[in-house]
């Protein structure tokens, strides 16, 4: 049992979403879409006496992969390396909780499937109140829809059958927690109306466009986030950071400084 395990977990950014609640976290989620990332999140996992989390290097404490752990009933040394900054939008910790799914169900061969994987790190993103529906994108890649919330054998996704470039540009962090577990029923109403839209016709400008008036319906965006989606027709909030993101170069032509990356087109994988 000293086997190393290396998961890559692509990130995340939601674009629009409602919130669902229910007793069961499995059954918890939001319904909604968002794109899959190439750049993402490497999770080495290996067997240890003693607990303990990095990220970047740094030793960190991430709840939703203590949780997981927990939940698999297993103590390891978890190494994260992040292309996304943790808090911004990018479904890191959900990224974090699903690669430690994968890498201890294997390191410590508890035998489960890729449902049950997936449903403990979504049951313990949403019991962390770290995210609602980042983990079951992260294992779909591509562009997912979320048409149903939870995780196996609750949530439907659906996907956009496109890939594009992405670019963003972040200002920094929101607390995902803040917003969630406040008064969301004005962003869930815009998230339903926007989800409505896309489904009508599940196209990548499609999805730019109903993001973008989820947005400013859902009252989310930040005075720099505002100021960039003013000046760029194109780009949309990531939901929940203060980013913001676009397809193609439409960031990098208005004279932005942008990180470039890919729709991700699987979802996570042993490397
Ligand atoms: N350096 C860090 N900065 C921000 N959050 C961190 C850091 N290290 C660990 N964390 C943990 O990571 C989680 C971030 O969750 P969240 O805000 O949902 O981020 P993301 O949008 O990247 O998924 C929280 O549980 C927080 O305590
Ligand atoms: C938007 C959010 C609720 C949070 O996303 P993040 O801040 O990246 O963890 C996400 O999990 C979703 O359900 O769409």
């Amino acid at each position: 049992m000293t086997e190393v395990v290396e998961v890559f977990v692509p990130g995340h950014v939601t674009g629009l979403f409602s919130v669902h609640r229910a007793d069961d976290p499995a059954r918890t989620g939001s319904r909604g879409a968002g794109l899959t990332l190439s750049d993402g999140v490497t999770v080495r996992l290996e067997p240890a006496d003693d607990r303990s989390v990095e990220l970047d290097g740094r030793a960190t404490s991430v709840d939703p992969v203590d949780h997981v752990l927990d939940t698999l009933g297993v103590d390891a040394h978890v190494a994260a390396d992040s292309d996304l900054p943790v808090g911004s939008g990018f479904g890191v910790s959900g990224a974090m909780a699903l690669g430690t799914a994968y890498a201890a169900n294997t390191a410590f061969g508890c035998g489960r499937s890729d449902n049950a994987l997936v449903r403990v790190a979504h049951e313990a993103e949403v019991s962390s109140g770290t995210g609602l529906g980042d983990v079951v994108a992260q294992a779909r890649g591509g562009a997912p829809i979320r048409l149903e919330p939870g995780a196996p054998p609750h949530g439907r996704l659906d996907g956009i059958p496109e890939t594009d470039r992405v670019e963003y540009l972040t200002f920094g962090g929101l607390s995902t927690e803040e917003v969630i577990t406040g008064s969301t029923d004005v962003l869930s109403a815009a998230g339903e109306k926007a989800l409505d839209r896309l489904v009508e016709r599940p196209t990548l400008p499609r999805f730019v466009d109903a993001s973008r008036q989820f947005a400013r319906e859902a009252d989310l965006l930040t005075p720099d986030v505002e100021r960039v989606l003013d000046d760029v027709e194109g780009a949309s909030m990531a939901m929940l950071g203060e980013t913001v993101f676009a397809l193609g170069t439409s960031l990098s032509e208005a004279g932005y400084d942008v990180e470039t990356c890919e729709i991700h087109p699987a979802g996570a994988t042993f490397r």
